[in-house]
């Protein structure tokens, strides 16, 4: 299936309790590229990701719209902040929760999602339960779990947040081999994860939540943490975040 770019225009959201978060937010995320959306804590980063997948709870005015249409329910892939594992499921299960749920018995995928922990380094916890596993461990199974979907628009809400630093860079290694082609929409609070991981970074921010800063990055991700793109731009993202939050 093709990727699809996904444009907002004039978009204007409110909750239920009549607060209201955009009023009149534009931006375009290109297509068969990764998009990192950087921002203050609570300026509105997950509930442009539930808007993109539709399941957000709130009015909204002014319109989403996708290019070429990937057609109805199932073009996304989503990852959320909760790693959601399904308790009475081995790590291997959840990881292979969507393939089970479409009824596919092949067993390729069962190696496919073996390679896979053995590369997030959880081969010795395929048949563990979530509750024996560190958080860490966790989300990286949540990862493989929205990874394994292969979907050409593929949602992520901090998807290395509880990951230590080296397991992070090697995951995010993985996500990005495994995602490129797909429109991918990445939310993170990390600026070194946004400047290795991204073609286009947009720094949401201001009140009402606008885009304060918008990049695009040449190179092919995932970039080393010494490449010039990288150096380039940490320093002034970071100084950007940091007035941003003040
Ligand atoms: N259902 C809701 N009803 C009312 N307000 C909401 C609702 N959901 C989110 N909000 C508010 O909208 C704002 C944006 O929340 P959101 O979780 O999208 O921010 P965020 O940028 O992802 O934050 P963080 O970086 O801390 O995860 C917050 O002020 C939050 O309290």
């Amino acid at each position: 299936m093709m990727p699809a770019a996904i444009h907002l225009d004039r978009v204007s959201l409110s909750f239920a309790d009549g607060s209201r978060l955009f009023d009149g937010l534009s931006l375009s995320l290109p297509a068969g590229r990764c998009t990192c959306l950087l921002g203050p804590s609570g300026c509105g980063k997950s509930t442009l990701l539930r808007l993109i997948s539709g399941i957000a709870d709130c009015r909204v005015e002014g319109t989403i719209r996708f290019e070429p249409d990937p057609g109805p329910a199932g073009r996304c892939a989503w990852m959320g902040q909760d790693d959601l594992l399904l308790p009475w499921f081995t790590l291997l299960d959840n990881v292979l929760l969507g393939a089970r749920l479409r009824g596919e018995r092949d067993p390729a995928r069962q190696d496919q999602a073996r390679r896979l922990l053995a590369e997030a380094g959880l081969a010795d916890c395929a048949g563990s339960l979530p509750g024996a596993l560190s958080g860490g461990m966790r989300q990286r199974g949540a990862l493989l779990r929205t990874l394994m979907e292969e979907r050409p628009i593929m949602l992520m809400d901090e998807p290395f947040s509880a990951l230590d630093a080296l397991t992070r860079m090697r995951l995010q290694n993985l996500s990005s081999r495994l995602t490129a082609g797909s429109t991918v929409v990445l939310v993170t609070h990390d600026v070194m994860e946004a400047v290795r991981m991204a073609n286009r970074i947009i720094v949401l921010g201001g009140d009402p939540v606008g885009v304060r800063s918008q990049l695009d990055l040449p190179g092919t991700p995932p970039r080393p943490a010494d490449a010039p793109a990288v150096s380039d731009h940490y320093g002034p993202l970071l100084d950007l975040l940091l007035r941003e939050s003040s």
